[in-house]
């Protein structure tokens, strides 16, 4: 039997597997235009009959060793990568001539290492080890490798979506890189894609052009790049579609177009094939070849793409547990593992096998062989043209210094312009939002209607007193506790399209928050006056503006103090973390509001728990708002005897003076204040840590 070395050497008809380490093409029958390619390609109508063997072959001279090959390979026609094109996805070519071209930025990064703090005297770890590389401009790059190889760790690091615990040195065009400039002409399109699921994709591109081109850019303008920027997605026949309703690839090909907007020079796209078919893989990386024509740099993470894919990629990056194993062009691939006396075996894809031998399957001294071969990205010899590949001196020639930036702020568009799409965009989710909006009014008012039936009558009645604080205390909880949990359930979620847009500059984080928090406004004031309204007149409370004006008013408060805790452990706590901490840390506030232990029976020593709970303040302007003011003797009709009958009594007995309205109103506002700054910074810190 013949090793995969020989068999490599000794193929029928003596033909190398070059390019891609397998035998392929009608031999002597090839039409133009299909069937034989090149002996580096595999026919993209035959993907699967070359992986089962029943390949036809190719004849070309048997080159023996690593030049010949590789001149053989360079000798190699351009490929033609062949488009299937899905029914619902044709690139119109025409619409991306209107993309005005970008100057090639060529990416350069030396000794490039990335540690990690593990936690609490655990030490860091290094995850990239001093990797270097060259990505020239005007192409599409792949870097590849198996799971936790450190490839979206390398995107981050080059992209600067991540900086800390970064170190060695990146340079652009030969010059060390400006990380606010290099944010302005590059993006970072994440694997799991980020959208606004309630929104149309013509919406979601109106906000995004309105975001990055501004006010100075004219409406028909804006138009026009829309439309041609679908045209050339394919995205034209769904704009209407709301992007929640989109499939997986209709996604991905949104979150580029959407970046495509400003036109950006860089693209960093983590694994943009992941949970697509393969005939919308071959698409979307067709797509981001063309875009490469345009003089974008593209740059993705790939997981292990089959031969079809592969070879729509220039260049390859291979990485294997944070080293770099291979650099250079994708028809190279197969050479250089000759040279390195570790052949492709036939009808084996060169990027399995390459994975293969990153994984270490056979034998960890490989992966040092070729280390050392690609002296660890440093080697630029398996590109596809080395002797064109521009070191820094020359680029820095080439290129003029950038010019800087007047504008200190990243984003392109001023604050009041990102609040008010920001508005619009809210708005137009808040109407459609199923949960946020419309199940908030429902349960808003199923509860009153089901508190106003339990304690019918309650406020007037002098013997139903108890029955009423109880009422009381219910509304506190129900305002206190539905927007709090909306806001931990909901808010993990918008989170991550905020880490997303906010790193693409679309926005600054104060004017999302400024958006967020006038958002919240209209829909709790809508929700909790309807709840008002209904639970305060079915429970007979008394019949006086001002003292339903004051319940109204905490009511409010306390709505929006929860909402801001909410908003605090959302923006630190996943969804678990966040759903345990919130209702526990109520409990205390509840033990504190002095409900079940009066504020006389608090123990000295836990005193202060109620002066730092919300819920104290709520109880209190409520107490305040029905039994304050001086009022009046209450009605006695439904027992022979009513104990507190007077207020007053009543108010004795839960130690609560009635008159503390006013500066219940202030601690709640002082609170409220507080926690909403607390909000931002924890948010602003969140996104720090993140990178
Ligand atoms: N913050 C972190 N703390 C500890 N380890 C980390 C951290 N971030 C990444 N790692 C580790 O670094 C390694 C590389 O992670 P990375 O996500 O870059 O891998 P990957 O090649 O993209 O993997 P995959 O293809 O599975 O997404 C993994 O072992 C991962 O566990």
């Amino acid at each position: 039997m013949l090793s995969a070395r020989e068999q490599f050497f000794n193929s029928d008809g003596g033909t190398p597997g070059i390019g891609l380490g397998i035998e392929i093409g009608e031999s002597g029958t090839a039409k133009p235009g299909r069937g034989v390619y090149n002996s580096t390609t595999v026919p993209m109508t035959s993907a699967s009959s070359w992986r089962n063997g029943h390949t036809n072959t190719t004849s070309t001279t048997t080159p023996t060793g690593a030049a010949p090959i590789a001149a053989a390979a360079a000798k190699q026609p351009p490929l033609e990568p062949v488009v299937e094109v899905e029914e619902d996805f044709n690139i119109d070519t025409n619409a991306l001539s209107n993309l005005p071209p970008r100057e090639p930025v060529d990416i350069e990064f030396k000794e490039l290492s990335l540690t990690v703090k593990l936690g609490f005297k655990r030490g860091e770890k290094e995850i990239l080890h001093n990797v270097c590389g060259k990505f020239p401009g005007s192409q599409l790059i792949a870097i590849m490798g198996p799971s936790g190889a450190g490839k979206s760790t390398l995107l981050d690091a080059l992209s600067g979506f991540k900086t800390t615990g970064v170190d060695g040195s990146i340079r652009l065009n030969g010059r060390r890189r400006d990380l606010p400039s290099f944010r302005r002409m590059s993006c970072y399109i994440t694997q799991d894609d980020r959208l606004q699921p309630l929104l149309t994709v013509t919406e979601n591109m109106h906000i995004a052009a309105d975001l990055k081109l501004g006010e100075n850019v004219s409406y028909e303008e804006k138009e026009s790049r829309i439309e041609d920027i679908l045209l050339l997605l394919g995205l034209y026949d769904h704009d209407q579609t709301m992007t929640g309703r989109l499939s997986g690839g209709q996604r991905k090909r949104l979150s580029i177009a959407m970046e495509l907007i400003n036109n950006p020079t860089v693209m960093f796209l983590d694994e943009p094939t992941t949970g697509l078919d393969s005939s919308s893989c071959t698409k979307v990386l067709e797509l981001l070849k063309r875009l490469t024509n345009q003089g974008r740099t593209i740059i993705c993470t790939i997981h292990q793409p089959t031969a079809k894919l592969f070879q729509i990629f220039d260049q390859v990056y291979v990485l294997s547990s944070g080293n770099c194993v291979y650099q250079g062009g994708t028809q190279k691939l197969v050479p250089f593992l000759h040279s390195v006396d570790l052949p492709c075996p036939m009808y084996h894809n060169p990027a399995d096998y390459i994975i293969e031998l990153a994984c270490g399957e056979y034998g960890f001294d490989k992966i040092d062989t070729l280390k050392s071969a690609s002296e660890n990205g440093n080697s630029l010899a398996w590109f596809n043209n080395p002797s064109a590949v521009l070191r820094s001196e020359a680029l820095i020639h080439k290129y003029p210094i950038p010019k800087r930036s007047k504008n200190v702020s990243l984003e392109n568009t001023s604050f009041m312009n990102q609040c008010t799409v920001l508005l619009r965009r809210g708005y137009i989710k808040s109407g459609r939002d199923t949960t946020m909006t419309h199940l908030r009014l429902f349960v808003n008012i199923c509860v009153a209607v089901l508190y106003g039936a339990m304690y019918d009558h309650s406020g007037r009645e002098g013997s139903r007193v108890l029955d009423n604080y109880n009422l009381l205390f219910a509304i506190l909880m129900h305002h206190s506790m539905t927007t709090m949990m909306l806001t931990v359930l909901t808010f993990p979620l918008e989170m991550t399209i905020l880490i997303k847009e906010h790193f693409n500059r679309w926005y600054s984080l104060k004017a999302y928050y400024t958006a967020m928090t006038l958002l919240e406004i209209p829909i709790t004031f809508i929700s909790t006056l309807l709840f008002t309204v209904i639970i305060y007149l079915w429970s007979y409370q008394p019949m006086e503006w001002v003292r339903f004006w004051m319940f109204f008013v905490i009511s409010l408060l306390v709505v929006f103090v929860g909402q801001s805790f909410g908003l605090i452990i959302g923006a630190w706590c996943n969804v678990v973390n966040g759903t345990f901490l919130a209702p526990v840390l109520t409990i205390p506030m509840m033990m504190f509001a002095g409900f079940g232990v009066t504020l006389r029976d608090l123990p000295s020593y836990l005193k202060w728990g109620s002066h730092i709970s919300h819920l104290r303040y709520g109880l209190e302007g409520y107490i305040a708002a029905i039994y304050g003011m001086n009022r009046g003797v209450l009605d006695c009709n439904e027992a022979p005897y009513c104990h507190y009958r007077y207020p007053k009594k009543f108010l004795e007995e839960i130690t609560m003076s009635g008159d503390q309205f006013w500066n219940d109103l202030m601690a709640l506002s002082i609170m409220l204040l507080l926690f909403r700054v607390s909000a931002y910074f924890v948010l602003k810190a969140k996104l720090k840590s993140i990178r």
